[in-house]
């Protein structure tokens, strides 16, 4: 029985495989080796002062369907970038999610905040993509993965000199993560594949990943409550999509106030 990730990146690969054909992987490497260094982010992700903020533009997904419009990705970016998000996520997944690569190249041109490209990363050709559009993040989901494509597309994003979000769900993934090297992991409170959302997961997974590591705690974040709580699991940032994309009252301000002061660091 083909699980919610899976038929998601069965599109994914049909979508992709309509790139290539348009768009050589030789083309998209001379535009990825032409464009502006790639900013570096862990530091910002580590602030010991406050939890850091990755603010999603999000407009729709499996678990929730139609969430928001969002006609001017830019316009929001710019308002998740007065608020003090730390990295902006765009999503450029169409089917499932209604993003696309011209997202995040509006975003990328309205804001000088780090970006991360969110998708489903299954082949070179997309971390390529990634730094030709701009990206400054790309992020590697572990349970799409075997070790050598994990470990594969890893060096590329690092030979691109952008910085990898490797995602777990469990602990088995975050023994794959940590044994990969990897200096960012996000912890996906969301189990891709049935969708349900456990905030405990964080808790429990990170527990297991070395305290040199930067942690994010991905998904189910209602609010400044939820954005503390994972706090005092020990999380160095939160990943917002839903809550900031649908909440009522001013964007930047509820990107600040899921910033929460953070006590003695883990
Ligand atoms: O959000 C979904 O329904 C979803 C389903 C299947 C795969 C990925 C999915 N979301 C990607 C994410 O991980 C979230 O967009 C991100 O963590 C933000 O979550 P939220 O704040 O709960 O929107």
């Amino acid at each position: 029985m083909p699980t919610v990730l899976d038929e998601i990146i069965v599109g994914v690969r049909a979508d992709l495989a309509d790139r290539e054909r348009a768009r050589p992987l030789a083309q998209v490497r001379d535009l990825a080796d032409a464009a502006p260094p790639a900013r570096p982010v862990i530091d910002a992700l580590r602030d010991p002062a406050a939890l850091s903020v990755i603010a999603e533009v999000k407009r729709k997904s499996p678990s929730k369907g139609a969430l928001a419009d969002i006609p001017d990705p830019a316009e929001l970016a710019q308002a998740y970038a007065r608020g003090g998000a730390d990295v902006i996520s765009v999503l450029t997944e169409q089917r499932r999610f209604g993003g696309s690569l011209a997202d995040l190249d509006a975003v990328r041109a309205a804001v000088d905040t780090p970006l991360l490209r969110k998708d489903f990363v299954v082949e070179p050709y997309q971390v390529v993509e990634a730094r030709a559009h701009g990206a400054d993040v790309v992020l590697l989901i572990v349970a799409a993965l075997g070790d050598d494509l994990l470990h594969e597309l890893y060096a590329l994003v690092t030979e691109l000199g952008m910085t990898a979000l490797v995602e777990v769900h469990d602990t088995g993934e975050a023994e794959r993560a940590v044994a990969l090297g990897a200096e960012l992991i996000g912890v996906n409170a969301r189990n891709l594949k049935t969708l349900e959302v456990d905030r405990g997961v964080f808790a429990e997974v990170a527990a297991g990943i070395p305290g040199d590591r930067v942690t994010v705690a991905e998904s189910g974040v209602r609010g400044p409550a939820d954005a503390a709580d994972y706090a005092a699991a020990g999380a160095d940032a939160v990943l917002v999509g839903e809550a900031l994309v649908t909440g009522a009252g001013d964007v930047a301000s509820n990107v600040r106030a899921m910033r929460v002061p953070l006590g003695v660091r883990r």
